[in-house]
C-alpha cells in the first residue's frame, strides 16, 4: 500500500469535554468564521433526488440529477434501496464505538505516520488550530488494503455490519455514478470501467462533542472532498453540515433515510469541471454531541485521472491537467484543509 499522507497526533477532544470547560482552549480556538446565512428564511435547499425514479428512467429526475450535480455538487438520495435496518445498526454500533471508554480507544488511536485510527487528520504543523472532533479514518475497500491493527479488532457486530455496509454503500456508488453517466450523455465506461474496475473506499466515522462556544471553534474546516463520490450518513440528529452556495454558507438538514451524497474533486476532474466539488464545513452544536459516518470512493492510487474525452470539446477546452490519483492525495493530504485550493494546482492555466 502506497503511504499517501501523514497527520500529527493530537488529544482526544472527547476526553477534554468530560470536565466542564468554561473556556476554549486557544489551540481549538477559530476566530472570525463566516457565519451561516440567516438573513433570508426561504434559503434554498439542497436537491432531493429518488433513485428508484433514477432507475426506472424516469427522464425528469435524471435532469434533476444532472442539474443537483453541475449546480449544488451535493444532494440527498431517497429510495436508495439500502436496507434501512441495517444502516440503523451501522449508526448504533459507529455511536457505541466512537464512545467506547478511552482505555479501549487507545487501542485504536492513529500511530505515528498512519492515518488510520482515532485522531484527527490534515494536522501538518505543530502551531495549526485544531478541529473540534474526534474522528476515526479507516480503510474498507478493497479487502486487502484492510488494516491488521484494527479492522480485526472491532467488536463484532461493527464488524459483520461495516462489513456489509461497505459492499452495499460500494453498489450504490456504482449505481449513482452510472447514472451521473447518462445525466451527462457519455458512456457510463467512461467514469465507471476506467476509473472504477476496482474502488477505494474509506470511512471517516465522526465525534463532534458540544461546545459552550460553538461560534469560535469548527468540526471540519471547509473543504472539499479530494474523492470521487462521498455517500453521508447522519448518525444521530444534530445538524451541523454546512455547503457554501454562491457566497452563503446553507445548513443542510439531512431527511430521514436518505443519504447525502456529494461530488468529490476527482469527479470534477473527470467530468471536466461540469460537475462541482463543492466546498463545506461541519458546525458545533452548544448542548449536543453530533455523530457522522462518511464514506469515500475513489479509484486506485496508479491511476491517471484527467477530463474524459468526450467532454473536452472544441467549445470546452480541458479545464484540468492529468494526475495520478496518488500525486493528487499526497498533496491534498500534505497541504491542510484549505477550501477547494488543493484543484487548482492542477487547473489550466488560461
Ligand atoms: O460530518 C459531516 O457532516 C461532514 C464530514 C465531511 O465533510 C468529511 O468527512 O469529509
Ligand atoms: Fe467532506
Amino acid at each position: 500500500m502506497s503511504k499517501y499522507g501523514t497527520s500529527l497526533l493530537v488529544p482526544s477532544v472527547h476526553e477534554l469535554v468530560k470536565q466542564p470547560i468554561t473556556k476554549v482552549p486557544d489551540q481549538y480556538l477559530h476566530p472570525n468564521q463566516d457565519p451561516p446565512d440567516i438573513s433570508n428564511t426561504t434559503l434554498p435547499q439542497v436537491p432531493v433526488i429518488d433513485l428508484s425514479k433514477l432507475l426506472s428512467e424516469d427522464v425528469t429526475e435524471l435532469e434533476k440529477l444532472d442539474d443537483a450535480c453541475k449546480e449544488w455538487g451535493f444532494f440527498q438520495l431517497i429510495n436508495h434501496g439500502v436496507n434501512p435496518s441495517m444502516v440503523e445498526n451501522v449508526k448504533r454500533d459507529v455511536q457505541e464505538f466512537l464512545n467506547l471508554p478511552m482505555e479501549k480507544k487507545k487501542q485504536f488511536w492513529q500511530i505515528p505516520d498512519e492515518l488510520e485510527g482515532f485522531g484527527q487528520l490534515f494536522v501538518v504543523s505543530e502551531d495549526q488550530k485544531l478541529e473540534w472532533a474526534d474522528m476515526f479514518f479507516i480503510h474498507t475497500l478493497p479487502i486487502n488494503a484492510r488494516n491488521l491493527r484494527l479492522f480485526p479488532n472491532f467488536p463484532q457486530p461493527l464488524r459483520d455490519n461495516i462489513e456489509n455496509y461497505s459492499s452495499q454503500l460500494k453498489k450504490l456508488c456504482l449505481t449513482i455514478i452510472e447514472r451521473m453517466a447518462m445525466a451527462l450523455k457519455i458512456e457510463s465506461n467512461e467514469l465507471l470501467d476506467y476509473v472504477f474496475e476496482d474502488v477505494f473506499q474509506t470511512m471517516r466515522w465522526t465525534y463532534y462533542p458540544p461546545c459552550p462556544q460553538p461560534e469560535n471553534v469548527i468540526g471540519i474546516n471547509p473543504h472539499s472532498d479530494a474523492c470521487a463520490l462521498t455517500i453521508l450518513l447522519q448518525a444521530n440528529e444534530t445538524e451541523g453540515l454546512q455547503i457554501k452556495k454562491d457566497g452563503n454558507w446553507i445548513p443542510v438538514k439531512p431527511l430521514p433515510n436518505a443519504f447525502v451524497i456529494n461530488v468529490g474533486d476527482i469527479l470534477e476532474i473527470l467530468t471536466n469541471g461540469i460537475y462541482r466539488s463543492i466546498e463545506h464545513r461541519a458546525t458545533i452544536n452548544k448542548e449536543k454531541e453530533r455523530i457522522s459516518v462518511a464514506t469515500f470512493h475513489r479509484p486506485l492510487m496508479n491511476k491517471v485521472i484527467g477530463p474524459t474525452p468526450s467532454l473536452v470539446t472544441s467549445e470546452r477546452a480541458a479545464v484540468f491537467k492529468r494526475i495520478a490519483v496518488e500525486d493528487y492525495y499526497k498533496a491534498y493530504f500534505s497541504r491542510g484543509l484549505k477550501g477547494k485550493s488543493c484543484l487548482d494546482l492542477i487547473r489550466v492555466q488560461k
